[in-house]
């Protein structure tokens, strides 16, 4: 389970007070997620999200948090930071940081038809015209930089042929950075995680989009990829599910339409997303955090896909 720091009704309550909000009727832990601690608070009529953060610091969490303020303020369904009377987002709690949003209604997706990956389109194309004026920086964590630290570290616990995917994978991505194609590609804030578990629906209607907290600023393009590997795989045998594409690249053009650049780079940036997601999930399965993370997503799973995209990995 997720939460990582137990805390009292008392703490959460004396928190509570100290942001200017009701008194929590009840306190629940939210089990899903592998990032931060979560708990669930409901006062009298209201619902929030307590989350403590176990890995990112004071000094990184502004961008996040004041870019959900501002998609929030441009009526993008996404958890809103309560403020304290000063108008200060981000406390201390047991020496981490931690905030409060409001909780989103409704619930994620786990088989998504063609509707939902059209609604997701849709809203990830708001958000980036939305986020198009905001005006902090903070580079993508998650992005080339970090994939250049960490494979070398990486490639002392994978095999061989794991090892050498690694280098070929970095190097041609390393090389498409420095393209001019990619230097012309549209950048601003992007979510950067948008997988079937960070959005909620209710009934067929998106109602949230939530954690935020490996934005950054990098290619939209990106963006589109992370959704396009997740919303529009089968499951089973990982392929691209042509349908469900469609859907979501339709009614992503329908609010922002691609440009020539975006187009020609697509499959290039559906690679870099796949290596992106096995390079994390690779790195939470040999260097494990202290607060051991206890379902570690599978790595294959994006090595596969990756492979796949490459054109190298055939179904028996
Ligand atoms: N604002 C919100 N409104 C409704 N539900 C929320 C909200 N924030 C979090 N949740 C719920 O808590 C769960 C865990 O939250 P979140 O995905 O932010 O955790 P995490 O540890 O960062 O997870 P991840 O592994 O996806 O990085 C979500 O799946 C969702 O059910
Ligand atoms: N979406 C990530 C988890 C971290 O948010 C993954 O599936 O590996």
């Amino acid at each position: 389970m997720a939460v990582f720091t137990e805390l009292s009704f008392n703490e959460v309550a004396a928190f509570f007070r100290g942001l200017g909000l009701g008194a929590p009727r009840s306190v629940r832990g939210v089990t899903s997620g592998i990032e931060n601690t979560n708990y669930f608070v409901d006062t009298d009529g209201e619902s929030y999200v307590l989350t403590m953060f176990e890995r990112l610091t004071f000094e990184q969490l502004p961008f996040y948090l004041h870019f959900m303020k501002h998609l929030a303020a441009r009526n993008m369904p996404v958890p809103d930071p309560v403020a304290d009377a000063h108008g200060v987002i981000l406390h201390p709690l047991r020496e981490r940081p931690a905030v409060v949003v409001n909780r989103l209604p409704g619930a994620s997706e786990a088989e998504p038809a063609a509707a939902h990956c059209s609604s997701v389109g849709e809203c990830l194309a708001r958000l980036h015209l939305a986020g198009s004026d905001y005006p902090r920086q903070q580079a993508n964590p998650r992005g080339l930089q970090w994939w250049n630290e960490v494979v070398s570290v990486l490639g002392r616990c994978v095999s061989a042929r794991q090892r050498l995917l690694l280098s070929t994978e970095l190097s041609f991505q390393n090389e498409l950075a420095l393209s001019s194609d990619y230097r012309q590609l549209p950048k601003g804030p992007i979510h950067a995680d948008l997988f079937r578990d960070n959005v909620l629906f209710e009934r067929e209607r998106l109602s949230g989009v939530i954690d935020f907290y490996f934005a950054g600023c990098d290619t939209l393009l990106f963006d589109i990829a992370v959704c396009l590997n997740d919303w529009c795989v089968d499951g089973l045998t990982r392929r691209h599910n042509v349908e469900r594409a469609a859907a979501f690249l339709g009614a992503y053009e329908s609010a922002r339409p691609l440009t020539s650049s975006e187009h020609k780079l697509l499959p290039a940036m559906q690679r870099a997303a796949a290596f992106r997601f096995w390079l994390s999930r690779l790195w939470d399965v040999h260097l494990p955090r202290q607060a051991a993370l206890l379902k570690p997503h599978d790595p294959s799973h994006f090595e596969r896909i990756l492979l796949m995209l490459r054109g190298e990995f055939a179904l028996s």
